[in-house]
């Protein structure tokens, strides 16, 4: 058996400690991944999703219990020694980018997560911008004419795009989708979601995906959790998956 890729052991967090407002916000989560799985996590308003994440990425601390990335704990690691590691999409397509800078500036700083981040101009050459157009040509949206301009005028899907491809440019670990597709058009987060899937299994890409869409939620990846109250309440793997339905899904949220 492979080495999971994270481990999540009695994962607890508790806001407010001591104090009369304390509340338990992830409640003794035990998760395992392995290497390659495409997970997608539903949940109502409230359950925990986006704590998840953020314990993962280390912006929030565990109160108590462990997480290991690839064998290693970093359960005291914070957030920027998780760089290497990570990558993570957010919902907001302003977020992740850098508006004043190029796509293909943007791209080069992501190509050195974790990195430092000088000689950054000097660097990119013809080849890196050739080799950038390659990558982006695949999000099918025109992003590969436009990624010499600054990044803040690129539309929402395009800049998603790019957002996307710099997560994955260095082949992160772990990438975690944070409902990456909501602020976009039903066509536009229809394409992001399809190029997201075609990268996912080319890469072999190990992600975790948010989604309050319960067709994405079905169609894509290979494993499926529900979350609530800070609790994995439901965990489909492999076939059991593939036979769940929408109507299944939807007595899940009825209960809550
Ligand atoms: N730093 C914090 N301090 C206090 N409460 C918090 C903190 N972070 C999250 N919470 C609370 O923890 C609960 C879970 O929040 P979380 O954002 O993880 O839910 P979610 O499943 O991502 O919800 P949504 O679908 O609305 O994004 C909520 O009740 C939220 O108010």
């Amino acid at each position: 058996m492979t080495e999971p890729i994270l481990e999540l052991i009695d994962a607890t967090v508790i806001v407010n400690q001591n104090t009369p407002d304390a509340k338990i916000i992830l409640q003794g989560v035990n998760l395992t991944i392995q290497p390659g799985e495409f997970i997608t996590l539903l949940g109502s308003n409230g359950a925990g999703k986006s704590t998840l994440f953020n314990v993962i990425a280390g912006t929030l601390p565990l109160s108590s219990g462990q997480i290991k990335i690839a064998g290693q704990d970093v359960t005291q690691m914070g957030a920027t020694q998780r760089t290497k590691l990570l990558a993570r999409v957010f919902q907001d397509p302003k977020v992740g980018t850098s508006p004043r800078m190029t796509g293909a500036e943007n791209l080069l700083l992501a190509e050195r997560r974790g990195q430092r981040r000088r000689l950054l101009n000097r660097r990119l050459t013809a080849e890196k911008q050739a080799h950038f157009v390659n990558l982006v040509n695949r999000m099918g949206n025109g992003l590969g004419t436009r990624l010499d301009m600054p990044t803040g005028a690129l539309s929402g899907g395009q800049r998603q795009a790019l957002s996307f491809v710099m997560a994955t440019l260095s082949r992160p670990e772990i990438l975690l989708l944070d409902e990456h597709t909501a602020a976009l058009d039903p066509k536009t987060s229809q394409q992001l979601m399809r190029v997201t899937d075609e990268q996912v299994r080319e890469q072999h890409l190990t992600a975790l995906m948010i989604t309050h869409n319960l067709d994405d939620a079905l169609r894509y990846g290979n494993r499926l959790l529900i979350l609530h109250a800070g609790q994995i309440q439901a965990d489909y793997n492999g076939d059991e998956k593939s036979q769940l339905t929408r109507n299944q899904l939807l007595d899940y949220f009825e209960q809550y």
